[in-house]
C-alpha cells in the first residue's frame, strides 16, 4: 500500500515537473517574441539597444537545462506546497510553479529544523537522474524527523563521480554554508575552510544570491570573481550560468592588472620585494615628491592683453590642491583649472565680459600655463613612475639590498621600450591607482585568497572600494612565498580589516581515510587552522612504495591504468618538471590524456603539474613522487597538502624516495 502511495506521489511530482518545464518554455517563448519585436516598439536606437540587451539576457536566463530538474525540493507550509528550484517559474496566470532557491521563502528549505521548523511541516528532497525525478525523501519536521547529513540524497550527490567542470550545489547547500551564501550585501566575509569544505561553491552561490537580491545595482557596478589561474577559472565557469547568472566577470589578479604585456621575469628576490606592501609607500613617495613650489609668476598674452599671476597665488593653488587629497592626475587638472580661473577673473575685471569657451580652452593649453604645470605638478604615467623607481630605487623605505634586488640591470632607453614583469604590472596598477581612481565593483569574490601578496590584495581593494567582498581560502594551502599566516593582514590589504572570519569544517570532497593522511601534514605547515571532518566514509587510499627508482614511472602508469577501470575522472599529479615525461609515457601506452587548461578535451586522464592543481578535484588521483613535489619549492609541504586533498574517491601515492616530513 505504502509503495503504491509513493508511486502515486512520484507520478504527481513528475507531472508537476513536466508542467513546469512547459510553463518555462512559454516564458521563454514570450521573451523571444519580445526580443524579436523589441527594436520596433522602442522609441529610439538607444532604447532599442538597451531593450535588446535586456531581452537577450532574459532569454538566456530562461534557458532550460534538460540535464537538471527544474526543482529539487518541496516545502509544505500550512496547506500549501512550494517547489524550490533554480529559478522562478510561473504559470500563465502568474502563479508560482517553482520558487527560485534565493527567494526569502526558499530559505527554509536550507535552514528549517525540528528545533526551528519555520512553519514547515514537511521538507522533501528529490533524487534525479539526468533531469528526471527518480525518488524523493521526506522529513516530517512537525513529527520530529530530521535527516541532516545522513540524507541519502545528499550522500548520493556528494559521492557522485566527478566528470567535467564544477557543478552547482543548490539542491544540497548545508545550513552553515547557507548562512554565508545569504549574508547581507554590505557584509564582507572571509571563509577559512579546509580542503573540500565548499568554499568555492559558497562564493559562487553567494554571487548568484546577491545578484538576485540586488539585480539593478549590481548590474551597473558588476560582480567579479577572482581566481588563481585560468585552469581554475574554466573549471568553475559553468556554475553561475547554470544558476541563470550570465553576467559575472572572472579574472586572475594578473589579468586585472594587465595594462601592458608581461615581457620579463623577476628573480625570486626581486619578486619578493615587489610584492611587499612597502612598494606602495615607495611609489607614493616617488610620485608626490615631484611637486615643486612655484617661484616664478605666469605671464600670458592672448593677443590683445597680457596677464600675470604671481608666484604667491600659484603656491596657494598647489598647496590647496595637495591638501584636498585627490589622486595625482586629478589634482594636476584641478590646479590647471584654478589657474585658468584666475586668468578668467582678470579678464572679466578688465573687459567687463565673461571670456568665451574657446578662450578658456586656449588659456588652459598655452605654453606658460603648461610649463608652470610641468614644473609644479609634472605629468606622470603609471609606466613612467614605475620605470623611474626601477631605474633608481629611492632611498628611505627599502634596504640597500632590497633596492639592488629590484634595480634594473640595464634601464631601457625609453619607457615605451621597458620590459615589465608580472610583479611590475602590479606596481603599474598601484601607480595607476595613485593617479586616478579605479571603478569599483559592487561585489568581488576572491578564491584561494591565502596566496595573495599585499600588492595583489591592494589591486583588488582598488576595485572593491565601494563594494563588499567574499574572501575564500585556507591558510594551510598557502604556497606563494608571501602567503598569509593569518587572515587579518590580508583583509587589511584588501581594504576590509573588519570582515568576519568564519570557519567551514565539514569536508564534502575528500574521503576520511585520505583526509587523515593529509591532516598529518597540518602541524608542519605553520598555521593555526581547524581540521576538516569528512562526511565521506567510502574512499580508498593506497600508498605504493617502489623499490627501484627506475621503476617509478612504470608503477605510476600501472596506477593510472588501474584507476581507469573505475568510473570518473583521473588525475596524475606530479612535480612540474616531470609532467612532460609522464605525458610521453601515457601517449606511448595509448592512454589519451590532457592538461587542465584543455577543458574541451574528452580524455579521462588529466596530467596536472602540482603548481596548478589548487581548487581542482578528480575522482581518482595518482600522486607521483611526493618528495619531488616538496623539493620543488619553498612551501613544498603546503603544496603537497593541496595535492593530497584533490581526490574525491581514491588516492594512490606512488613513491621511490622516502615520504616527506610527517608522512614518512
Ligand atoms: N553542500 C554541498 N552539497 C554537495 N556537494 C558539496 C556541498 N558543498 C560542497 N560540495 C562539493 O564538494 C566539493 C568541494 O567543494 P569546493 O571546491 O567548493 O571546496 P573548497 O573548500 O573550495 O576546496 P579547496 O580548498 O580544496 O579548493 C565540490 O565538488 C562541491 O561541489
Amino acid at each position: 500500500m505504502r509503495a503504491f502511495d509513493l508511486d502515486t506521489e512520484l507520478t504527481a511530482e513528475r507531472h508537476h515537473l513536466t508542467e513546469s518545464r512547459a510553463a518555462l518554455a512559454r516564458m521563454r517563448g514570450r521573451a523571444e517574441a519580445l526580443f524579436s519585436t523589441g527594436d520596433r516598439v522602442a522609441g529610439d536606437a538607444y532604447t532599442a539597444e538597451q531593450l535588446g540587451r535586456h531581452m537577450a539576457r532574459r532569454v538566456k536566463e530562461l534557458a532550460d537545462d534538460p540535464t537538471t530538474p527544474l526543482f529539487f525540493g518541496r516545502l509544505d507550509i500550512e496547506e500549501a506546497a512550494y517547489h524550490v528550484g533554480r529559478r522562478h517559474v510561473t504559470d500563465d496566470a502568474g502563479e508560482p510553479m517553482v520558487l527560485d532557491w534565493r527567494a526569502p521563502l526558499s530559505r527554509s528549505f536550507y535552514r528549517a529544523s525540528v528545533r526551528d521548523p519555520q512553519g514547515v511541516s514537511t521538507r522533501r528532497r528529490f533524487g534525479f537522474v539526468r533531469g528526471e525525478l527518480t525518488s524523493f525523501e521526506d522529513e516530517h519536521l512537525d513529527r520530529g524527523e530530521e535527516l541532516g547529513t545522513s540524507s541519502r540524497i545528499l550522500t548520493a550527490e556528494i559521492e557522485r563521480p566527478r566528470v567535467g567542470p564544477m557543478r552547482d550545489i543548490v539542491a544540497t547547500i548545508q545550513p552553515e554554508q547557507d548562512e554565508l551564501v545569504r549574508a547581507d550585501f554590505g557584509d564582507s566575509i572571509c571563509v577559512q575552510g579546509a580542503p573540500g569544505t565548499g568554499k568555492t561553491a559558497v562564493g559562487l552561490h553567494r554571487a548568484a544570491y546577491l545578484l538576485y537580491l540586488h539585480r539593478e545595482r549590481l548590474r551597473r557596478s558588476g560582480v567579479l570573481i577572482v581566481g588563481p589561474n585560468t585552469a581554475f577559472l574554466s573549471y568553475i565557469s559553468a556554475v553561475l550560468p547554470a544558476l541563470g547568472e550570465v553576467e559575472v566577470q572572472q579574472a586572475t589578479v594578473d589579468e586585472l592588472a594587465g595594462r601592458v604585456p608581461v615581457r620579463a621575469t623577476d628573480t625570486p628576490d626581486a619578486a619578493l620585494v615587489k610584492h611587499d606592501v612597502r612598494m606602495a609607500e615607495v611609489l607614493r613617495k616617488a610620485l608626490w615628491r615631484k611637486l615643486t613650489k612655484p617661484t616664478e609668476p605666469i605671464m600670458v598674452s592672448d593677443g590683445s592683453y597680457r596677464w600675470r599671476i604671481d608666484a604667491e597665488p600659484l603656491r596657494r593653488i598647489v598647496d590647496e590642491a595637495r591638501r584636498e587629497g585627490l589622486p595625482y592626475a586629478v589634482g594636476r587638472e584641478r590646479v590647471r583649472a584654478r589657474v585658468v580661473g584666475l586668468l578668467q577673473r582678470q579678464s572679466e575685471y578688465r573687459t567687463g565680459n565673461s571670456p568665451s569657451e574657446p578662450w578658456l580652452r586656449k588659456m588652459s593649453k598655452v605654453a606658460p600655463v603648461t610649463e608652470f604645470l610641468d614644473a609644479a605638478w609634472p605629468a606622470v604615467t603609471p609606466e613612467s613612475l614605475v620605470a623611474e623607481v626601477l631605474t633608481d630605487p629611492p632611498e628611505g623605505v627599502l634596504s640597500d639590498d632590497e633596492r639592488s634586488a629590484i634595480r634594473w640591470a640595464k634601464p631601457p632607453r625609453t619607457v615605451k621600450a621597458a620590459k615589465f614583469s608580472a610583479a611590475d604590472l602590479l606596481l603599474i596598477d598601484e601607480a595607476a591607482g595613485l593617479l586616478e581612481r579605479a571603478a569599483s565593483f559592487g561585489h568581488v569574490v576572491i578564491d584561494e585568497a591565502q596566496d595573495l601578496s599585499p600588492m595583489q590584495a591592494r589591486a583588488i581593494a582598488r576595485r572593491s572600494e565601494h563594494g563588499s567582498i567574499t574572501v575564500l581560502g585556507d591558510l594551510a594551502q598557502g604556497t606563494a612565498p608571501w602567503a598569509a599566516a593569518q587572515w587579518r593582514d590580508t583583509l587589511g590589504h584588501l581594504g576590509k580589516p573588519e570582515a568576519a572570519v568564519v570557519p567551514l569544517t565539514i569536508g564534502f570532497r575528500v574521503p576520511a581515510s585520505v583526509l587523515t593522511l593529509a591532516n598529518r601534514l597540518l602541524p608542519a605547515l605553520g598555521v593555526d587552522v581547524p581540521e576538516a571532518v569528512s562526511l565521506r566514509r567510502d574512499g580508498e587510499l593506497a600508498v605504493v612504495p617502489v623499490a627501484e627508482p627506475s621503476d617509478l614511472d612504470a608503477a605510476t602508469l600501472a596506477e593510472v591504468t588501474a584507476a581507469l577501470a573505475h568510473e570518473g575522472s583521473v588525475a596524475l599529479i606530479a612535480a612540474d618538471e616531470a609532467v612532460k615525461r609522464l605525458r610521453g609515457h601515457l601517449d606511448a601506452a595509448g592512454i589519451e590524456n590532457a592538461t587542465p587548461d584543455d577543458v574541451e578535451s574528452e580524455a579521462r586522464v588529466t596530467v596536472v603539474p602540482a603548481t596548478v592543481v589548487k581548487g581542482l578535484e578528480y575522482d581518482h588521483v595518482v600522486v607521483h613522487e611526493p618528495a619531488d613535489i616538496v623539493a620543488a619549492e619553498a612551501k613544498g609541504l603546503n603544496r603537497l597538502y593541496v595535492v593530497l586533498t584533490r581526490a574525491v574517491s581514491r588516492l594512490s601515492v606512488v613513491h621511490a624516495k622516502p615520504l616527506p616530513g610527517p608522512l614518512g
